[in-house]
C-alpha cells in the first residue's frame, strides 16, 4: 500500500520522557478491530511509546473506559479503536454519532485521543481502512493521539515554536 494513502504523520521525534498510551477497541468484528490495533500498536512502538490495551463490548462503551481511565491520571494518551457497521435499523447512527461525540468533548477536557473508530456500510469498507497495509487507520489514530501529546508536553515545557507552530 502506498504511504500517501496512509493519512497520518508521525509526530516529530523525541519524547524526552517516555509516553503511556491506553489503547481501547471495542472488538464487535473482531478481525477488522484486530487489524486496527496493530496498526496502533507498530506507530507506537515507532514512537517509542508504550501502549497498554483494554477491550470494550462496543463503540459506545470506548469513552466511558476512557473517561475512567482519565480519571486513574495512568495515561498520556488514548486510541479508541472500533468498528461500526450499518444494519437495518437507525441504531447505526446513534453508536456513531454518540461514540465520536463522547470523544471529542473528552477531548476537550483535556484528553488526548485519537479516535479510530470506523464508520462504514459494509466490511469491505472497513478491511479497506484497517488493513495495516491497507488505510491503517488504527496506526492514525495512534499517530493523531501522540501528536496531541507532544503538543501538550511543547506547550506545558513553554515551548511555543515546537509541535503545532510554525515560524
Ligand atoms: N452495532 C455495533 C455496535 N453496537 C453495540 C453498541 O456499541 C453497544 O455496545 C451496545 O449498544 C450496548 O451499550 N457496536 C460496535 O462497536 N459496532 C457495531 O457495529
Ligand atoms: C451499528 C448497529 O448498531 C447495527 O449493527 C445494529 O444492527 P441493526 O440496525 O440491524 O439492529
Amino acid at each position: 500500500m502506498a504511504a500517501s494513502e496512509q493519512h497520518y504523520t508521525l509526530p516529530l521525534p523525541g519524547f524526552s520522557k517516555p509516553v503511556r498510551l491506553l489503547i481501547v477497541v471495542a472488538p464487535y468484528y473482531k478481525d477488522i478491530t484486530d487489524q486496527l490495533v496493530a496498526g496502533a500498536r507498530g506507530v507506537a512502538a515507532a514512537c517509542g511509546a508504550e501502549a497498554d490495551l483494554v477491550e470494550v463490548p462496543g463503540a459506545l462503551e470506548v469513552p466511558t473506559a476512557i473517561g475512567l481511565a482519565e480519571r486513574m491520571a495512568k495515561y498520556d494518551g488514548y486510541v479508541a479503536l472500533g468498528c461500526v457497521i450499518r444494519g437495518e435499523t437507525t441504531h447505526y447512527e446513534t453508536v456513531c454519532n454518540d461514540s465520536s461525540r463522547a470523544i471529542t468533548l473528552l477531548g476537550l477536557q483535556g484528553a488526548c485521543i485519537g479516535n479510530g473508530i470506523l464508520t462504514v456500510e459494509n466490511r469491505g469498507q472497513a478491511l479497506a481502512r484497517a488493513e495495516v497495509a491497507g488505510q491503517n487507520k488504527g496506526g492514525g489514530a495512534a499517530a493523531a493521539a501522540l501528536h496531541l501529546v507532544a503538543l501538550a508536553r511543547s506547550w506545558a515545557a513553554g515551548d511555543t515554536k515546537g509541535i503545532g507552530f510554525r515560524a
